[in-house]
């Protein structure tokens, strides 16, 4: 026998001996469940529960709906899933999820998202990090987001429209259509880099931002990326020994430079903003000598992570907003005729006080939340072992609990007829019947989202400025119904919605 063909055969017999490796390790981590006596579903070699291979190798998508009533068809609080190899339990009980995310917190304190301290100490940030990082983290950036920030940001805000006010008069007189989620991803876009960075990313300008551009980028998917992300499923230490970092490197290179030059032009200019990026300045410099000091790492993590958050479920959330209300003609005219007279009530201006009287269109932006919520499902990871006190079995630490937001939301127990579009749900009368733990748009408890009010402004905003001037319709061109994408965190249809806009 040939050298050459001796090698080969070594070759062929070492890469089945692995693949035989892989397959008793995943054969036997699928025993998991039964070992426990927990209810569970069949898992598939190598996907477990999952439905594809894609970003979800992060976190959770739309697959946990289907996981969420298959345990309630069997009248059951919670029950075993996998995630490639990993045991995951799934909730379906509001009960159990308010014991998880408030009562019990320090058991579940940590989120299920892979991080890499090590290789990618930049994108430690509040959203990956563990329990003890997270609570310093928490307490420095809580003050970023109060009301009071909000008020003195919503006038930027506001100016970040002009460019989307200017394509709309375009396209109201040419009839075009726009491809609606381009156009409030370019405006959210914009607010960030606005309050973030106190600079104009200039997104809506012909040739694409870098900005725009660093937006598209942390999504796009690779046949690379997705080998690294299914690596970070499926062996933690194995992706976190090769240096596998959550964010694209390209991105974290071009946030540094760009935040090191900013932070550098400010100090030098001795010049204060009152936007995300000052306060982040100041926590920088100001506990330098603390024991847990902010340190540079931490704001450009953090700046980031306000980007990637910021734009795309702000985005997200406005493009289902407009398309529940094209469908619903008579829901936007009364949206329509809210603002405008708010507005007339005002003297015409858009401000923070005028906006918090508009009270319908939040009950339209609370719907679509509970329809279409940006974020799909939220995974805990347990850092003690805990007991449910219904079930006879005991949560080991380390194993991730998944808590269906979308599945709840579409849930007839909680939300009856839940496919219509109905903003009365959320009327003051009505919410106080919902049931806090079945609606989690923004998650619940200590690690909910930080900026809540600066999404729901955001979006207000931006709503504001299109409704109150044009009538939308959906164009021909959308291929109707929108459907969800599979393999995703953050939602997203899988058609493009062009919408027609009309002087109103
Ligand atoms: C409509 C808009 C938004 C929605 C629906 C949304 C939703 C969420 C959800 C579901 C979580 C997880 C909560 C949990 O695990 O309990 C979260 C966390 C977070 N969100 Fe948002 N978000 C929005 C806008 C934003 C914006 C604009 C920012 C920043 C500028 C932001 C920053 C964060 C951060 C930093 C966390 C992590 C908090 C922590 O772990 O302590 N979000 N968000």
């Amino acid at each position: 026998m040939s050298d050459s063909i001796q090698l080969l055969l070594y070759a062929s017999f070492f890469i089945l001996f692995a693949f035989a490796c892989i397959y008793l390790y995943f054969r036997y981590k699928y025993t998991y469940w039964t070992r426990k006596g927990v209810s569970h579903l069949k898992p598939k070699f190598p996907l477990g529960n999952n439905e594809c291979i894609g970003t979800e190798a992060f976190s959770y998508g739309i697959e946990t709906v289907e996981w969420y009533k298959e345990f309630k068809r069997r009248g059951l609080k919670c029950g075993g899933a996998w995630s490639w190899c990993n045991p995951v339990l799934i909730v379906t009980d509001p009960g159990y999820i308010k014991e998880i995310l408030l009562k019990s917190f320090p058991s579940f304190s940590t989120r299920d998202f892979y991080h890499n301290p090590e290789y990618d100490p930049k994108n430690e940030n509040i959203f990956v990090v563990d329990k003890e990082v997270w609570k310093n983290l928490r307490q420095k950036l809580t003050p970023v987001f109060t009301t009071a920030k909000m008020k003195l940001m919503f006038l930027a805000v506001v100016k970040c429209t002009e460019p989307m006010m200017d394509i709309f008069a375009k396209n109201a007189e040419t009839e075009k259509d726009i491809d609606i989620r381009e156009v409030f991803a370019s405006y959210t876009t914009d607010v960030i880099g606005n309050v973030a960075f106190g600079l104009d990313f200039g997104s809506f300008s012909s040739e694409e931002g870098e900005f725009r551009k660093m937006g598209k980028e942390i999504f796009r998917s690779t046949p690379k990326r997705k080998l690294y992300l299914m690596l970070t499923r499926i062996c933690e230490p194995i992706a976190r020994y090769l240096g596998i970092n959550n964010i694209p490197e390209p991105v974290t290179e071009f946030f540094t430079e760009t935040l090191t030059e900013t932070v550098k032009f400010r100090q030098i200019n001795n010049s204060r903003k009152s936007d995300f990026l000052q306060l982040l300045i100041n926590l920088y410099e100001t506990t330098k000598d603390e024991e847990k000091p902010f340190t540079f790492d931490d704001l450009i993590g953090n700046v980031i992570l306000f980007f990637i958050a910021g734009f795309d479920t702000s985005s997200t959330t406005m493009n289902f907003a407009l398309y529940e209300l094209a469908l619903n003609p008579k829901l936007q005219d009364k949206t329509r005729e809210e603002i405008r007279r708010v507005l007339d009530e005002h003297k015409g201006e858009l401000t923070y006080e005028s906006f918090k009287e508009m009270t319908y269109l939040r009950q339209v932006i609370d719907e679509t939340l509970r329809k279409y919520p940006p974020v799909q499902a939220i995974a805990r990871k347990t850092v003690k072992p805990h007991r449910f006190e219904d079930e006879n079995f005991t949560l080991e630490k380390g194993i991730s609990v998944v808590i269906p937001i979308l599945a709840l939301g579409r849930d007839p127990d909680y939300f009856p007829n839940p496919d219509q579009f109905d903003p009365e749900r959320f009327n003051a009368e009505n919410k106080q019947n919902i049931n806090q733990y079945a609606y989690l748009p923004f998650g619940e408890g200590p690690r909910n989202c930080i900026a809540k009010r600066f999404g729901l402004m955001q979006t207000s905003i931006g709503l504001i400025q299109v409704l109150k001037d044009y009538k939308v319709s959906i164009s021909p061109k959308t291929k109707m119904p929108l459907t969800l994408k599979k393999g995703l965190f953050l939602m997203q249809p899988n058609e493009t919605l062009y919408l027609r806009i009309t002087k109103a």
